[in-house]
């Protein structure tokens, strides 16, 4: 190999997306305090905290779609923390926020059709087909309107919305909230094997542990806004009491 690709490959970094050093603050509220956290290419992170941890700040930070941060927000090696949200979200960056936003008074096919709108340039959607078959559960839904859907039908629309467009990184803010224990088991299926077959990376910030687990590698805990804690699963369970001192309400 020549030296100058040797070199090349060196310097590479392997992650996608990397928060560098990241204070955020909503005003005089400083919220996020010295926060780093790496997304690699293809890999799942759950981000675990408490409510008020400063899970959806942190992802607002990434899209640059609320708090002023101070810091480094990289995608592919590109600091893009100057870039407005919507060119942020055209890299390939896939928000499924806390409170879904579907649109309740068109179809569930409509809902589906309005997210092909936020694929990047040369990138074909998933149409609603394979999307159907990748969520089995919205088949026979397509012509309900958004508003007729149970709680766990409008999140596995939501989180169908967020890889219509094939992101490259899907970021998925407390799915399992508020849903049954069998709806988060087939959403946590559902998502473990999209990912085995679409390689996309994945930040899921979560309450859930075992849904997290489920869905994800490595683990995040972030506390009043600081991150406590990374690792991997085998690693946070050889910490039995960060449960009790960060996660346990
Ligand atoms: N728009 C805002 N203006 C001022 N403070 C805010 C704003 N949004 C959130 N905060 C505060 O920032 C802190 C972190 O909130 P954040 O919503 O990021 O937490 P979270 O971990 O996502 O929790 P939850 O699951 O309850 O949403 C909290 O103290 C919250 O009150």
């Amino acid at each position: 190999m020549p030296e100058s690709a040797k070199s090349t490959l060196v310097t590479m970094s392997p992650q996608l997306l990397e928060l560098k050093n990241c204070n955020s603050f909503y005003g005089d509220s400083h919220v996020l305090h010295d926060v780093s956290l790496d997304i690699p290419s293809g890999g799942g992170v759950a981000l675990l905290g408490r409510n008020g941890a400063g899970k959806s700040t942190l992802f607002k930070s990434i899209l640059g779609s609320g708090p002023s941060v101070q810091g480094e927000v990289v995608f592919e090696g590109k600091d893009i923390g100057r870039r407005p949200v919507y060119e942020r979200a055209s890299l390939g960056l896939s928000l499924v926020p806390e409170d879904r936003r579907i649109f309740p008074h068109i179809s569930v096919e409509e809902n589906l059709a309005f997210a092909k709108r936020a694929a990047r340039k040369g990138v074909k959607p998933f149409s609603t087909a394979e999307i159907v078959e990748l969520f089995p559960m919205l088949s026979g839904l397509l012509d309900r309107r958004g508003y007729q859907l149970s709680g766990g039908q409008q999140q596995m629309l939501a989180v169908a919305r967020g890889i219509v467009p094939k992101p490259l990184v899907l970021l998925l803010d407390e799915p399992a909230e508020g849903l049954a224990p069998l709806i988060v088991q087939e959403l946590a299926e559902q998502i473990a094997l999209i990912r085995k077959r679409e390689s996309f990376s994945l930040l899921l910030a979560e309450q859930n542990i075992d849904f997290a687990r489920q869905c994800t590698e490595q683990v995040y805990i972030i506390d009043t806004g600081r991150i406590v804690f990374k690792g991997t699963w085998d690693e946070f369970d050889a910490e039995p009491d960060l449960v009790s001192r960060y996660l346990a309400v």
